[in-house]
């Protein structure tokens, strides 16, 4: 089934609202999401709701491919995305590339 709901740490909330985040990296139990479908997204923390995105595509990308144009499109510097997905996926290779437009909020 495709999912409806996504989960973003707090700390992403402002530049997702802002449209300055525009991808987010996941693993493989979360490559599910269909383009076109419009998901509820809540903090981690707290499952606090805090917009509806609406899923453009999900492609594959390896750990080891990511530029600075995915950075740029996180906010972010290559080392600083980098650290991050580390710190949440140590060690993997294999990643999913999903970019949305905020439907509202
Ligand atoms: C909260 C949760 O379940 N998982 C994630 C995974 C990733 N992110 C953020 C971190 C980076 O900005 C990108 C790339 O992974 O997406 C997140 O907020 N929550």
């Amino acid at each position: 089934m495709t999912p409806t709901t996504m989960t973003f740490f707090q700390r992403f909330e402002a530049d997702i609202l802002s449209g300055k985040k525009t991808i987010t990296l996941r693993d493989d139990a979360e490559k599910y999401y269909a383009p076109n479908s419009v998901v509820t997204v809540s903090t981690f923390e707290e499952g606090r709701e805090f917009c509806r995105l609406k899923i453009v595509s999900v492609e594959p990308v390896l750990f080891d491919a990511l530029t600075g144009y995915h950075a740029e499109q996180e906010n972010m510097t290559l080392a600083e995305l980098r650290d991050v997905i580390q710190a949440i996926y140590p060690g993997i290779q294999q990643l999913f590339l999903v970019s949305y437009q905020l439907v509202d909020a």
